[in-house]
Protein backbone atom coordinates (compact mmCIF):
# COMPACT_ATOMS: atom_id res chain seq x y z
CA UNK A 1 0.00 0.00 0.00
CA UNK A 2 1.67 3.42 -1.11
CA UNK A 3 1.04 5.91 2.06
CA UNK A 4 0.56 9.14 1.80
CA UNK A 5 2.17 12.29 3.33
CA UNK A 6 1.73 15.82 3.84
CA UNK A 7 3.87 18.63 3.11
CA UNK A 8 3.65 22.53 2.59
CA UNK A 9 2.49 23.65 -1.04
CA UNK A 10 4.98 26.10 -0.60
CA UNK A 11 8.02 25.99 2.26
CA UNK A 12 8.62 29.02 3.97
CA UNK A 13 12.25 28.28 3.65
CA UNK A 14 11.49 27.98 -0.04
CA UNK A 15 13.13 24.74 -0.38
CA UNK A 16 16.20 24.01 1.75
CA UNK A 17 14.65 21.17 3.15
CA UNK A 18 14.38 22.50 6.86
CA UNK A 19 10.58 21.70 6.86
CA UNK A 20 9.52 18.52 8.32
CA UNK A 21 8.27 16.99 5.51
CA UNK A 22 12.21 16.18 4.65
CA UNK A 23 12.38 14.37 7.65
CA UNK A 24 9.73 11.78 6.37
CA UNK A 25 10.97 12.05 2.71
CA UNK A 26 14.36 10.50 3.98
CA UNK A 27 13.05 7.65 6.09
CA UNK A 28 10.65 6.66 3.35
CA UNK A 29 13.90 6.85 0.94
CA UNK A 30 16.26 4.85 3.40
CA UNK A 31 13.90 1.86 3.45
CA UNK A 32 12.54 2.36 -0.31
CA UNK A 33 8.76 2.78 0.27
CA UNK A 34 7.65 4.53 -2.46
CA UNK A 35 4.65 7.29 -1.20
CA UNK A 36 2.41 9.77 -2.48
CA UNK A 37 2.29 13.53 -1.21
CA UNK A 38 -0.57 15.90 -1.04
CA UNK A 39 0.73 19.72 -0.84
CA UNK A 40 -1.31 21.69 2.28
CA UNK A 41 -2.03 25.62 1.63
CA UNK A 42 -1.72 27.40 5.03
CA UNK A 43 -5.07 28.12 5.08
CA UNK A 44 -5.65 24.31 4.31
CA UNK A 45 -3.81 23.08 7.68
CA UNK A 46 -6.43 24.50 9.37
CA UNK A 47 -9.29 23.73 7.28
CA UNK A 48 -11.37 20.99 9.32
CA UNK A 49 -10.28 18.63 6.72
CA UNK A 50 -6.35 18.78 8.19
CA UNK A 51 -7.35 19.13 11.31
CA UNK A 52 -9.02 15.77 11.73
CA UNK A 53 -5.87 14.17 10.55
CA UNK A 54 -3.42 16.65 12.26
CA UNK A 55 -5.34 18.11 15.33
CA UNK A 56 -2.42 20.63 15.53
CA UNK A 57 -2.72 21.98 12.21
CA UNK A 58 0.22 21.00 11.21
CA UNK A 59 2.74 18.92 8.21
CA UNK A 60 3.85 16.19 7.88
CA UNK A 61 0.85 13.99 7.70
CA UNK A 62 1.58 10.38 7.28
CA UNK A 63 -1.52 8.05 5.52
CA UNK A 64 -1.39 4.60 5.27
CA UNK A 65 -5.45 3.14 4.42
CA UNK A 66 -7.08 3.76 7.49
CA UNK A 67 -3.63 4.51 9.23
CA UNK A 68 -3.21 8.47 9.71
CA UNK A 69 -0.47 9.57 12.13
CA UNK A 70 1.45 12.97 12.74
CA UNK A 71 4.33 13.69 14.15
CA UNK A 72 7.77 13.35 11.95
CA UNK A 73 9.42 11.25 14.60
CA UNK A 74 6.64 8.55 15.34
CA UNK A 75 6.25 8.55 11.64
CA UNK A 76 9.55 7.80 11.13
CA UNK A 77 9.60 5.44 13.93
CA UNK A 78 6.67 3.80 12.12
CA UNK A 79 8.52 3.14 9.33
CA UNK A 80 11.73 2.22 11.07
CA UNK A 81 9.40 -0.78 13.10
CA UNK A 82 7.76 -1.85 9.27
CA UNK A 83 11.42 -1.65 7.43
CA UNK A 84 14.92 -3.13 7.22
CA UNK A 85 17.29 -0.06 7.25
CA UNK A 86 16.62 2.38 9.82
CA UNK A 87 17.07 0.24 13.37
CA UNK A 88 19.21 -2.65 13.76
CA UNK A 89 17.83 -5.81 14.66
CA UNK A 90 19.96 -6.27 18.02
CA UNK A 91 17.72 -6.15 20.70
CA UNK A 92 19.84 -3.64 23.19
CA UNK A 93 21.59 -1.71 19.92
CA UNK A 94 17.46 -1.07 18.92
CA UNK A 95 16.56 0.23 21.97
CA UNK A 96 19.75 2.53 22.03
CA UNK A 97 19.00 3.83 18.13
CA UNK A 98 15.33 4.39 19.68
CA UNK A 99 17.03 6.57 22.90
CA UNK A 100 18.57 8.65 20.14
CA UNK A 101 15.69 9.27 18.26
CA UNK A 102 14.14 10.60 21.71
CA UNK A 103 17.74 12.34 22.44
CA UNK A 104 17.78 14.01 19.13
CA UNK A 105 14.16 15.50 19.35
CA UNK A 106 13.44 16.38 23.33
CA UNK A 107 17.39 17.03 24.59
CA UNK A 108 19.32 18.62 21.17
CA UNK A 109 16.18 20.28 19.19
CA UNK A 110 14.84 21.95 21.69
CA UNK A 111 17.70 24.75 22.32
CA UNK A 112 17.88 25.00 18.53
CA UNK A 113 13.89 25.77 18.51
CA UNK A 114 14.47 28.38 21.10
CA UNK A 115 17.42 29.79 18.46
CA UNK A 116 15.05 30.12 15.85
CA UNK A 117 12.37 31.59 17.62
CA UNK A 118 14.50 34.30 19.24
CA UNK A 119 16.35 35.28 16.06
CA UNK A 120 12.88 35.11 13.94
CA UNK A 121 10.40 35.86 15.72
CA UNK A 122 11.59 37.71 18.84
CA UNK A 123 15.02 39.85 17.29
CA UNK A 124 12.70 43.34 17.39
CA UNK A 125 11.84 42.78 20.84
CA UNK A 126 14.21 45.31 23.35
CA UNK A 127 15.13 42.42 25.46
CA UNK A 128 16.30 40.26 22.48
CA UNK A 129 19.84 41.44 22.11
CA UNK A 130 19.83 40.54 25.86
CA UNK A 131 18.15 37.34 25.29
CA UNK A 132 20.53 35.61 22.51
CA UNK A 133 23.58 35.04 23.61
CA UNK A 134 21.94 33.06 26.22
CA UNK A 135 19.96 30.77 24.24
CA UNK A 136 22.88 30.65 21.93
CA UNK A 137 24.79 29.21 24.80
CA UNK A 138 22.29 26.95 25.95
CA UNK A 139 22.72 25.58 22.42
CA UNK A 140 26.19 25.14 22.65
CA UNK A 141 26.05 23.04 25.65
CA UNK A 142 24.15 20.45 24.00
CA UNK A 143 26.58 20.43 21.00
CA UNK A 144 29.49 20.17 23.70
CA UNK A 145 28.21 17.04 24.70
CA UNK A 146 26.87 15.67 21.88
CA UNK A 147 30.37 16.31 20.44
CA UNK A 148 32.05 14.34 22.34
CA UNK A 149 29.55 11.59 22.29
CA UNK A 150 29.98 11.23 18.87
CA UNK A 151 34.07 11.58 18.69
CA UNK A 152 35.36 10.30 15.26
CA UNK A 153 32.56 8.06 14.73
CA UNK A 154 30.61 7.76 11.40
CA UNK A 155 27.71 7.91 13.68
CA UNK A 156 26.16 8.10 16.95
CA UNK A 157 25.92 4.48 17.83
CA UNK A 158 27.50 1.96 15.42
CA UNK A 159 25.33 1.98 11.96
CA UNK A 160 23.18 4.37 10.37
CA UNK A 161 19.92 4.70 12.55
CA UNK A 162 16.79 6.99 12.34
CA UNK A 163 18.58 8.51 15.53
CA UNK A 164 20.84 9.43 13.44
CA UNK A 165 18.40 10.64 10.46
CA UNK A 166 16.75 12.77 13.23
CA UNK A 167 19.98 14.35 14.68
CA UNK A 168 21.18 14.97 11.18
CA UNK A 169 18.04 16.55 10.35
CA UNK A 170 17.85 18.55 13.95
CA UNK A 171 21.71 19.69 13.46
CA UNK A 172 20.72 20.98 9.62
CA UNK A 173 18.49 23.80 11.27
CA UNK A 174 21.72 25.27 13.07
CA UNK A 175 23.71 26.17 10.20
CA UNK A 176 22.28 29.30 9.49
CA UNK A 177 23.53 30.75 12.49
CA UNK A 178 27.04 29.35 12.03
CA UNK A 179 27.13 27.35 15.07
CA UNK A 180 27.62 24.15 13.89
CA UNK A 181 30.79 25.07 12.21
CA UNK A 182 32.09 25.37 15.68
CA UNK A 183 32.54 21.60 15.76
CA UNK A 184 34.42 20.08 13.19
CA UNK A 185 33.14 16.28 14.10
CA UNK A 186 29.38 17.34 13.71
CA UNK A 187 29.67 19.36 10.92
CA UNK A 188 31.41 16.58 9.12
CA UNK A 189 28.48 14.45 10.86
CA UNK A 190 25.33 16.51 9.31
CA UNK A 191 27.60 16.52 5.78
CA UNK A 192 28.03 12.28 5.98
CA UNK A 193 23.89 12.01 6.24
CA UNK A 194 23.47 14.56 3.74
CA UNK A 195 25.85 13.03 1.21
CA UNK A 196 23.48 9.78 1.49
CA UNK A 197 21.83 8.76 -1.73
CA UNK A 198 18.30 8.42 0.19
CA UNK A 199 18.88 12.31 1.75
CA UNK A 200 19.93 13.32 -1.34
CA UNK A 201 16.66 11.80 -3.23
CA UNK A 202 14.37 13.05 -0.15
CA UNK A 203 16.23 16.64 -0.31
CA UNK A 204 15.95 17.17 -4.56
CA UNK A 205 11.85 16.14 -3.84
CA UNK A 206 11.32 18.36 -2.02
CA UNK A 207 13.01 21.38 -3.70
CA UNK A 208 11.31 20.37 -7.10
CA UNK A 209 7.74 20.95 -4.79
CA UNK A 210 9.15 24.55 -4.04
CA UNK A 211 10.83 24.62 -7.44
CA UNK A 212 7.49 24.36 -9.13
CA UNK A 213 5.75 26.62 -6.64
N1 LIG B 1 6.31 18.19 16.39
C1 LIG B 1 5.84 18.26 15.03
C2 LIG B 1 6.07 19.67 14.51
C3 LIG B 1 5.50 19.84 13.12
C4 LIG B 1 5.78 21.24 12.59
O1 LIG B 1 6.42 22.07 13.24
N2 LIG B 1 5.30 21.50 11.37
C5 LIG B 1 5.50 22.81 10.78
C6 LIG B 1 6.31 22.68 9.48
S1 LIG B 1 7.87 21.95 9.78
C7 LIG B 1 8.61 23.24 10.78
C8 LIG B 1 9.34 24.25 9.94
C9 LIG B 1 8.67 25.32 9.39
C10 LIG B 1 9.36 26.23 8.59
C11 LIG B 1 10.70 26.06 8.37
N3 LIG B 1 11.45 26.99 7.53
O2 LIG B 1 12.67 26.91 7.51
O3 LIG B 1 10.80 27.82 6.90
C12 LIG B 1 11.37 24.97 8.92
C13 LIG B 1 10.68 24.06 9.70
C14 LIG B 1 4.16 23.38 10.43
O4 LIG B 1 3.26 22.68 9.97
N4 LIG B 1 4.06 24.70 10.62
C15 LIG B 1 2.84 25.39 10.24
C16 LIG B 1 2.01 25.69 11.46
O5 LIG B 1 2.43 25.28 12.58
O6 LIG B 1 0.97 26.35 11.29
C17 LIG B 1 6.56 17.23 14.15
O7 LIG B 1 7.72 16.95 14.46
O8 LIG B 1 5.96 16.73 13.18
Amino acid sequence: MIPTITAFERSPDGGKGLARDTRVRWALEEVGQPYEVRLVSFAGMKAPGHLAIHPFGQIPTYEEGSLCLFETGSIVFHLAERHAGLLPRDRDARARAITWMFAALNTVEPPILELTTARIFEADRPWSEERLPLVKDRVRARLDQLSVHLGAADWLDGAFSAGDLLMVSVLLRLRMSGILDEYQNLAAYVARGEARPAYARAFAAQYAVNAAS
